[in-house]
């Protein structure tokens, strides 16, 4: 399975901010997405889980042969703000989500899955509204475990996890690569470096692939700086304006 992104596009008003990204990205990696402050990265991810509508430009799985285009139900999205009912308890809102997916065959019970993240039983039944920033990530991490769509999306999921967390977190992801494409966007190099595949740097609107053999050296680093210090020039005029409607990829969503 394959996730292609051909040409995509968005602008906020005047501002440009993908200007023709395009990437293949292959089932059993995990993708570290860099980019400064600002560069895109969320907005990338919004266009693909249909958060946000692209201007222009297409985004299609490929399963062998077969080509689809992109739909929401493909993707696993982790915000970096958590968007979870703040009214339920993760128990209640895990049996509901259990319940809409449940073409899904899940191999464990909802308290298996607080075991696996570390919630701990006493939790489990409290309101998502006092749960901490790392607990409402954790319950969004276990909706794609439930809904197992092909690809995972995480926008700087583990900067909130306590470092026992995150080492589990790491290990799950490792766990589960085999079977999707995850994408993760991250500032932190180091995280990159111990997770990570493959490295795609979102810069001046466009992705560009990383050379693999620079992930584990000690220049890493240094090139990545390098890389992102000056960004390329961006075009004042958004690409999209000259674009025609019916190129943007249909996606389901509202705008943020
Ligand atoms: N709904 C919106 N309306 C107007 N501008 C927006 C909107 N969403 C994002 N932007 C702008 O688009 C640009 C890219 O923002 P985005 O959040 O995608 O960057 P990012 O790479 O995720 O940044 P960071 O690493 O700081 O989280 C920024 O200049 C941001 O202000």
């Amino acid at each position: 399975m394959q996730l292609i992104l051909q040409d995509i596009t968005k602008a906020f008003g005047e501002k440009s901010v993908l200007t023709g990204a395009s990437f293949t990205f292959e089932k059993g990696k995990i993708y570290g997405l860099l980019g400064r402050n600002g560069a895109g990265k969320t907005t990338l991810f919004n266009c693909l889980s249909g958060e946000l509508p692209p201007d222009s430009g297409a985004a299609v799985v490929q399963f062998g042969d077969a080509e689809k285009p992109l739909t929401p139900e493909d993707i696993g999205y982790v915000f970096s703000t958590p968007i979870l009912p703040e009214f339920m308890t993760g128990y209640e809102f895990l049996k509901f989500y259990i319940e809409i997916h449940k073409n899904i065959p899940q191999t464990a019970s909802i308290d298996d899955y607080f075991e696996l993240v570390g919630i701990e039983p006493q939790d489990r039944h409290r309101l998502i509204k006092g749960y901490s920033h790392g607990m409402k990530n954790k319950v969004q991490m276990l909706c794609f475990l439930i809904a197992k769509p092909p690809i995972i999306l995480l926008d700087e999921p583990l900067t909130s996890f306590d470092v026992v967390a995150a080492l589990e977190m790491k290990n799950l992801l490792r766990d589960i690569k085999k079977d999707h494409v995850i994408i993760f966007s991250t500032h932190i190099l180091q995280l990159a470096t111990d997770l990570c595949d493959e490295i795609v740097i979102l810069n001046g609107g466009a992705l560009s692939q990383m050379d693999t053999a620079l992930l584990h050296s000690k220049e890493f680093e240094e090139k990545i700086i390098e890389i992102l210090r000056d960004p390329p020039h961006q075009p004042e005029t958004p690409p999209a304006a000259a674009a025609s409607p019916k190129s943007a990829f249909s996606l389901r969503g509202k705008r943020r």
